[in-house]
């Protein structure tokens, strides 16, 4: 097989419209215009911190996977301070609720985001790969980093009270941290079998296709 050596480029090029829309969903451009609809944004506050929670044990099980699985130990220390972010993340999300009038303790998760849980658990499974797994952790961090970068750029509208939930993810460390994971997953796919390639390259198009719907759940009237 030629060019292993950029696994994720190759596959975003070949999966651009998806990927496009995933990062500048009418949710995200909603925002950086200024007409999101209150509504919208505080039904993805709720579910999003279920989202958030679910990605703890996600995490650790990547965690898991780089101790067993990586020549390198900085894959390691990348990865717990993903987790230390979702630590963090979590306590926002508490404060950020109740600033909202948002009472996280009685959500009930929406169907896409059961199915996005219950895809982040399969992942779980010792049996998936480490270069597969850390290609979705790449994935579902880079689709909230572009989109929430999106509405911060130069001649973005974002209301003065969602600046700081896009500076969450669209901050430069946080791409930083996207970048170096962008970094660990191309070099494992470089060394990876045809057959792990192939599958890694599904996972990435499934993780896009479910920030597809979660952020249609979050836009919808429901
Ligand atoms: C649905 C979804 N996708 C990605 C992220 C970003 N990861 C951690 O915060 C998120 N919070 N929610």
């Amino acid at each position: 097989m030629e060019g292993k050596s950029e696994m994720i480029a190759t596959w975003l090029k070949k999966h651009r419209l998806i990927y496009t829309g995933a990062t500048r969903h009418p949710f995200i451009l909603n925002i950086r215009d200024g007409s999101i609809d209150l509504s919208s944004f505080k039904r993805w506050l709720a579910q999003d911190y279920i989202f958030v929670r679910a990605s703890v044990p996600f995490v650790a099980s990547i965690l898991l996977k780089a101790w067993k699985e990586s020549d390198d130990s900085s894959d390691m220390d990348l990865i717990l301070s993903g987790m230390a972010a979702l630590n963090d993340e979590i306590a926002w999300f508490k404060s950020e609720a109740s600033k909202w009038g948002v009472a996280l303790h009685s959500v009930v998760p929406h169907k896409a985001n059961l199915d996005y849980c219950r895809f982040l658990e399969s992942v779980m499974s010792p049996d998936i790969e480490y270069a597969v797994a850390i290609t979705a952790f790449w994935a579902i961090e880079a689709v909230y980093q572009e989109s929430f970068a999106h509405c911060l750029e130069d001649g973005s509208r974002t209301p003065e009270e969602l600046k700081e939930t896009c500076q969450r993810w669209g901050n430069t460390g946080f791409g930083q941290f996207c970048r170096s994971l962008r970094n660990i997953a191309n070099r494992h796919l470089e060394k990876a079998s045809d057959d792990v390639l192939s599958k890694a390259e599904v996972i990435l198009i499934r993780v896009l296709e479910h920030e597809v719907e979660f952020w249609n759940m979050c836009s919808g009237e429901i």
